[in-house]
């Protein structure tokens, strides 16, 4: 989307010279012209050829490359990032299937493990404990006024690495970078924030230079409070804006999405995001098994938010398909971390989120014993626990199944329920397999299988550019499932043939508009859109996409 109420930085006056030479979003490096040069102030502070956007691209692919490892890369990229906004997302854009592990996981992962010593200059917003009271005012302190999309976490469940407090701060500036680069949501209306209110990861609060507060996590009412004020001084100060909720703990993110869905333009990535992509991948995979949706048998391997996500969409889908709401949950069964998730399990409780996928059954133990009782059609794995997708479960769900469905959706690649080699070997290449960090293509018995990444950056940035396009007021599950089912739509019998039940990376912007407006349609359909509906959605969406070329000075 464009910013056309700013300037090109959303920062007014236009600045000249040197200031206008480290400004990220107005720079245009080697690029300024002779006239520019002089109009500007800035003859003799650049050298004197002048090079095209594509030759800046083509030069800085070339650096990036030349760095010895991902996390050079990513901080390559960074500094990039904040010297030159346009070329950087040139880079992005154009060169989608090689930077994206770069920017997002897996290398984001190791960036935010690393968050404290590779933080080069600021971006987004750190809101503490200590601004308890004065979040408007922080909030006020971000230099645009019209922001559009944050993204915001508290740091206690990155990925699938756990608590890392304050240097969570990653995760919401890649997804804001995927935002532009995958949606076209102008760069200006992005703003990452990382609520900080401690953290209970031990190596952190060691850390002489952990850069978060050095307390324990806070929690109950003081905790409530914050994001309580956080949620209205949002409202306050950003009052055209969508907020995502992304990799909060399970104890507060489902609470924070249903206290807050009606009241404050949101969703959960990790709960709906991740839930429009997998069922995205087992609608496309359909094609492949030459099943019904309505008779998958679906064994999670984690029960929290991203695993009763896709439960509960699944559960919309095959509602939608005929089922009964109770014969479509009693598709999805769950191992967690103490067994089969199941009615009477003794022990703990089961947590709010299980309840409606707690099945009449003994109870099971382990996941090898749980893919013998339930005999699923389909394995999915968002634990977070690397390996756990064993040899003899991988065979077993072989034998089970022509087509055996497995999805190894944790991230970062470290926490990856299985690889893609372990699915395709064990499997004689039959697996129809999906991840959420990328694995490259394996070759078994000559056949070469391609795997799709089960990720939610297929959904989330079509969901907010749809959102923010048709002014929704509300972001809802009908519109997950539409994502879903575009999603799996723009899978090619060609991708299929590949193995991938993912459209091509390169495809995403193209995905993201038909999600957007597969989303906006479903906005005016459940009269929560506050613009006339434009006689092509798909094309006012593209017309309002960003795409990264440099502005002409005068
Ligand atoms: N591909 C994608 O797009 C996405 C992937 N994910 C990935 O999914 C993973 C989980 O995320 P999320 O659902 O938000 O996290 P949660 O913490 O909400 O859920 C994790 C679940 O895993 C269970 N678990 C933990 N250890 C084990 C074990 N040893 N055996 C069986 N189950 C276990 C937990 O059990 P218990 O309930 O008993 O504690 C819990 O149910 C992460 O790695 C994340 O990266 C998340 C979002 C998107
Ligand atoms: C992809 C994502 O959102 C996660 O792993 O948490
Ligand atoms: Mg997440």
């Amino acid at each position: 989307m464009h910013s056309e109420q700013l300037s090109a930085n959303g920062v007014s006056p236009m600045p000249h010279g040197y200031a206008l030479m480290t400004n990220p979003a107005l720079n245009k490096g080697t690029c300024f012209s002779e006239r520019e040069r002089d109009a500007l102030g800035l003859r003799g502070l650049l050298p004197p050829r002048a090079f095209s956007l594509e030759e800046q691209m083509r030069r800085a692919l070339g650096n990036m490359r030349r760095k010895p490892d991902a996390l050079e890369k990513y901080i390559f990229l960074t500094t990039l990032q904040t010297r030159n906004e346009t070329l950087y997302y040139r880079l992005l854009q154009d060169n989608i299937e090689e930077t994206m592990p770069l920017v997002y996981t897996p290398t984001v992962g190791q960036a935010c493990l690393e968050y404290g010593s590779i933080f080069r200059r600021p971006r987004g917003l750190f809101i503490s404990l200590r601004e308890k009271g004065r979040v408007a005012e922080v909030l006020r302190n971000w230099p645009i006024a019209d922001v559009r999309m944050i993204v915001v976490t508290d740091g206690e469940r990155i990925l699938g690495l756990g608590d890392l407090g304050a240097l969570g701060m990653g995760i919401p500036v890649g997804k804001l970078s995927l935002y532009t680069a995958c949606a076209g949501v102008h760069p200006s209306y992005c703003l990452p924030i990382t609520i900080d209110v401690g953290t209970d990861n031990g190596k952190l609060l060691d850390d002489p230079f952990y850069i978060g507060l050095q307390q324990k996590r806070v929690r109950g009412a003081e905790y409530d409070e914050l994001l309580r004020e956080f949620v209205e001084a949002v409202k306050t100060v950003y009052p055209k804006a969508l907020l995502q909720w992304e990799d909060f703990g399970n104890t507060n993110a489902f609470r924070l999405l249903e206290e807050n869905r009606k009241n404050l333009l949101s969703f959960n990535d990790d709960i709906q995001g991740t839930a429009a992509v997998a069922i995205g991948g087992l609608i496309a995979s359909l094609r492949l098994t030459g099943k019904k949706l309505t008779d998958q048998r679906l064994l999670f391997l984690g029960a929290g938010e991203a695993g009763t996500g896709i439960g509960e969409l699944f559960t919309a889908a095959a509602q939608k398909a005929g089922l009964s709401e109770a014969d479509a949950r009693a598709c999805c069964w769950y191992v967690d971390s103490q067994g089969l998730v199941v009615k009477n399990r003794p022990g703990k409780p089961l947590a709010h989120h299980k309840l409606p996928f707690a099945h009449d059954h003994a109870p099971v133990a382990t996941l090898a014993e749980a893919v013998e009782a339930v005999k699923p059609t389909a394995l999915i794995g968002v634990s977070g626990m690397p390996r756990t997708f064993t040899e003899q479960i991988i065979r077993r769900m072989g034998e089970l199944n022509k087509r055996p469905v497995i999805f190894a959706l944790s991230n970062p690649t470290s926490r990856a329920e299985c690889t893609a080699e372990d699915a395709y070997k064990w499997t004689e290449g039959r697996a129809i397999f999906a991840s959420g960090s990328p694995f490259d293509p394996v070759t078994i018995d000559g056949k070469t299988h391609h795997p799709g990444q089960g990720n939610n950056v297929y959904i989330f940035p079509g969901v907010g550019l749809g959102a923010l396009a048709c002014g929704a007021r509300e972001v809802t599950d009908r519109m997950f499932l539409a994502a879903a089912e575009t999603l799996a739509g723009q899978v090619t019998q060609a991708d299929l043939d590949l193995g991938r039940v993912y459209p091509a990376l390169t495809k995403i912007r193209d995905v993201s508009a038909k999600i957007a407006a597969a989303v906006a349609e479903e906005a005016h359909r459940e009269n929560l859109a506050t613009t006339p509906r434009p006689a092509d959605i798909e094309a006012d969406i593209k017309a309002k996409m960003y795409e990264p070329a440099y502005r002409e000075f005068e």
